[in-house]
């Protein structure tokens, strides 16, 4: 039987909701991971230093005893947000970025960011700062195919932004084309990416397959399958510009199997097992490691985890569902298939 050990690795990306939500979702990410960037799309959302103080700590109380796991706070960016609480989260130690919703792009963006001219004087002060900018970089002009919306969202937005702060340290979160690859090549080391192990897994097809498939709809959605063995080139290419980021968002499984179903994969239940299989199937498991566990801290500034995990090549039959909330159920991704892989106890 084949195993792999490794660095503890951390998401760079992550959804844990809150309340009960947060509660039975935490461990899935707590075993695998040392750390999360936890996004800040709550209702409402995480606007100021001291709501992440206080989102922060609700995380670690909902932590199960013997559990390590720190929670990196983030800031959710909108038109009001001052450059002065750049400066208050900067010093505070435990905010590590700021995330960019274009308004109504994705779940809980509403209070997003109508027009990035609005938000320059604050994103100087990130940029004078080194506090990172985290962009879900998708267009909301209902003018532009879905498809073509992060093309179109690097285009009209990232690409004069970098132009006009050419220091800012921007991560395009969950990059689901060529295009976004490209976009983070063709600029310095201040541009990262992360990639999403259902991005890296699965293409546009797996929407359709058979049927209507809700549970594999997200935000970006997933695209060609061109545009899909790109990310995986990007992932298995060692580059440090791209590590780990799953996305995992969770919805209640009412909320996705609906007449107008939420965007969002759970994947924290396999969040590292799923990238085995991605890199295993490129032919690049010796790659994982520094997606997974160097790249990400070496673009924080955190040092790297000192605890190695092993995994396992072994497949286990993933739930049909978890338990959430309101005696509603999450349907986790593969629900009811195998996953190749195996974190060891
Ligand atoms: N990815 C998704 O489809 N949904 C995320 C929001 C996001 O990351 O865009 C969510 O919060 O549910
Ligand atoms: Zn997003
Ligand atoms: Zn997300």
């Amino acid at each position: 039987m084949s195993t792999l050990t490794i660095t503890r690795p951390d998401d760079w990306h992550l959804h844990l909701r809150d309340g009960a939500a947060m509660a039975a979702v935490l461990p899935d990410t707590a075993r695998r991971f040392a750390r999360a960037i936890v996004m800040p799309n709550l209702r409402p959302p995480v606007t100021t230093v001291e709501q992440a103080r206080a989102y922060r700590e609700r995380i670690l109380a909902a932590l199960p005893a013997g559990m390590s796991f720190e929670p990196l706070m983030t800031l959710y960016l909108t038109d009001n947000l001052l450059p002065g609480e750049i400066d208050v989260a900067k010093a505070s130690g435990f905010i590590h970025a700021v995330k960019l919703y274009p308004a109504g792009a994705t779940t809980n963006s509403d209070a997003g960011v109508t027009d990035l001219k609005k938000c320059a004087a604050t994103l100087a002060r990130m940029e004078a700062l080194g506090l990172p900018l985290l962009v879900h970089g998708e267009v909301t002009d209902p003018a532009v195919d879905v498809f073509d919306r992060e093309a179109a969202f690097i285009a009209r937005v990232l690409v004069p932004v970098l132009h006009e702060f050419p220091r800012l340290r921007l991560v395009l979160e969950h990059i689901t084309t060529q295009d976004g690859i490209d976009f983070v090549l063709a600029h310095g080391a201040n541009v990262a990416g992360t990639l999403t192990a259902h991005h890296l897994l699965l293409n546009r097809n797996a929407m359709f397959a058979g049927g209507i498939r809700p549970h594999h709809y997200c935000l970006p959605v997933l695209k060609r399958e061109t545009h899909r063995q790109a990310l995986v080139a990007a992932a298995i290419s060692g580059n440090p510009k791209f590590f780990l980021g799953t996305d995992s968002a969770p919805h209640a499984k009412s909320a996705k199997e609906a007449a107008c179903g939420c965007a969002g994969c759970y994947t924290a239940h396999a969040g590292i097992e799923l990238y085995a299989e991605a890199f295993e199937a490129a032919g690049a498991l010796d790659r994982l490691e520094g997606f997974a566990s160097h790249f990400g801290p070496d673009y924080y500034g955190l040092s790297r985890n000192v605890e190695r995990v092993t995994l396992v090549k072994e497949a286990w039959t993933v739930p049909a569902a978890q338990s959430y909330p309101d005696n509603d159920a999450l349907v986790p991704l593969r629900a009811g298939e195998t996953v190749a892989w195996r974190l060891q106890a």
